[in-house]
């Protein structure tokens, strides 16, 4: 017997629907965003409902402690952290008080979520604050365990930074294959350059339809991203880029004329790479394998560590993890990053260089593992970054590395943070 037919949801539902999954992945799974978003999205038929069940979870992550306590000021009862009705009036408000959507849209299309269910109390609450002209406060509340973890490592005046940071979409900035084009370039993608080899995109059309993307005139990777290979300098050498997947730092160290072992474990991750190769026409040998198993041929003049991390520097592109990475996470990372540092450091040749780099605001995955390495290793040096490696503004620690921190270039967008750190081996 035929089946009988379900009734195609009314349009902007579906959408919403895969954002309920998406972000019930995140803060209940304690899964990434960029890596929950195909199952969350699978039912969907466009495109846009993808980008759209994205951007409203991204919306929601940025804001989150905002949009609870507006939530908790318009009901009686607290709801549970995982309510699901807490969940969709959460998508409904960020819609209406960060994305511009009409009151009447964002709640009905977000009503058919909790239908048989909580209906009458999302669409009281809802109604309540929406009465009350509720708006998101000037200030963004950072999550509370965030913001204790990064005042005691940076001090109050990063937490400002951090909170103006988030409630913003940060820019695009693309690094060049050729340097020598950076006047032009700045020009053709009508953005600004704060270094040689960078631009910061300006309005237009979307990445992939900007002028010299499809030559592979360049890529993209935010300015912070960007300094762990440019501090490596130019050079004919071997280099070894150690957990390289999806290379942009390969693509770097190609473009500077080294001679690039791209490894990473992840097969998938390096398909990306080798797409990025392609695109760009510059070559490196892929090394798929464990780097805590695999042993070279012979030793490098180079080898970038860019280890994997909590990645909480990246938190203005990936704001879920405000709300997924804990201390036991920083810790296993940690941990992580001190065994592959011990074995990068030994396939680097005497006189040749070692950089480190992590994507995160947390010193016990930059500062404290240089510490501890430098107090093994006395065949290691701290190469000190200089102020002419950097973009006008940004300065290298007294300890000769480099960290960067939510405030740097303020004015001109922001950057990521990141840890850095450029080593010799002396013997
Ligand atoms: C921060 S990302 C690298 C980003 C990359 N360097 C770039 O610039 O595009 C960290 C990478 O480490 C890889 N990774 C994690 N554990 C690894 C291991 N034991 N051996 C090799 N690669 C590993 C991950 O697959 C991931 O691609």
């Amino acid at each position: 017997m035929a089946r009988p037919r379900l009734a195609p949801e009314p349009p902007g539902v579906p959408a919403r629907r895969a954002a309920l999954k998406l972000l019930d992945a995140v803060l209940r799974r304690g899964l990434a965003l960029e890596a929950a978003l195909d199952n969350a999205a699978a039912g969907l038929d466009r495109r846009e409902d993808r980008a759209l069940a994205h951007a409203i979870v991204a919306q929601v992550l940025r804001r989150l402690p905002d949009l609870d306590a507006l939530i908790d000021s318009a009901t009686q009862r607290r709801l549970a952290d995982d309510a699901k009705a807490r969940s969709v009036l959460r998508m409904a408000l960020a819609q209406v008080l960060a994305m511009d959507t009409p009151p009447h849209a964002a709640i009905s299309t977000v009503l058919p979520l909790v239908d048989g269910g909580p209906r009458k109390l999302v669409h009281g609450v809802f109604g309540t604050l929406m009465r009350g002209e509720a708006a998101l406060p000037e200030k963004t509340t950072l999550p509370p365990k965030v913001a204790a973890r990064w005042k005691k490592a940076w001090g109050q005046d990063m937490l400002t930074h951090a909170a103006r940071a988030i409630a913003q979409q940060p820019p695009t900035d693309v690094t060049l294959r050729d340097t020598s084009e950076t006047d032009a370039l700045a020009t053709d993608l009508n953005g600004t350059s704060l270094m040689p080899g960078h631009v910061r995109l300006g309005d237009g059309p979307g990445v992939t339809d900007r002028p010299g993307f499809a030559e592979g005139r360049w890529w993209v990777q935010d300015i912070a991203a960007s300094l762990p290979a440019r501090i490596a300098g130019g050079g004919s050498g071997r280099a070894l880029d150690l957990c390289a997947a999806p290379g942009g730092k390969t693509l770097q160290l190609a473009a500077a004329g080294w001679d690039v072992t791209a490894l990473d474990i992840s097969e998938s991750r390096l398909g990306r790479l080798a797409d990025n190769l392609e695109r760009t026409g510059l070559s490196a040998k892929a090394v798929t394998a464990d780097a805590l198993e695999w042993e070279p041929d012979e030793s490098f003049d180079l080898v970038l560590l860019d280890a994997p991390c909590s990645a909480t520097g990246i938190f203005r592109r990936h704001p879920d993890v405000l709300h997924r990475v804990h201390p036991r996470l920083i810790d296993e990372m940690a941990e992580l990053q001190e065994r592959l540092l011990a074995r990068a450091a030994d396939w680097v040749r005497p006189g040749g260089l070692l950089v480190y780099a992590t994507c995160s605001l947390e010193p016990a995955e930059g500062e404290a593992q240089i510490e501890r390495f430098t107090a093994a290793r006395d065949d290691f040096a701290i190469d000190p970054v200089l102020a002419d490696e950097l973009p006008e503004g940004v300065f290298a620690d007294k300890k000769g590395w480099l960290r960067t921190l939510p405030g740097m270039l303020e004015g001109e967008g922001g950057m990521d943070g990141f840890f850095i750190c450029r080593m010799m081996r002396t013997r």
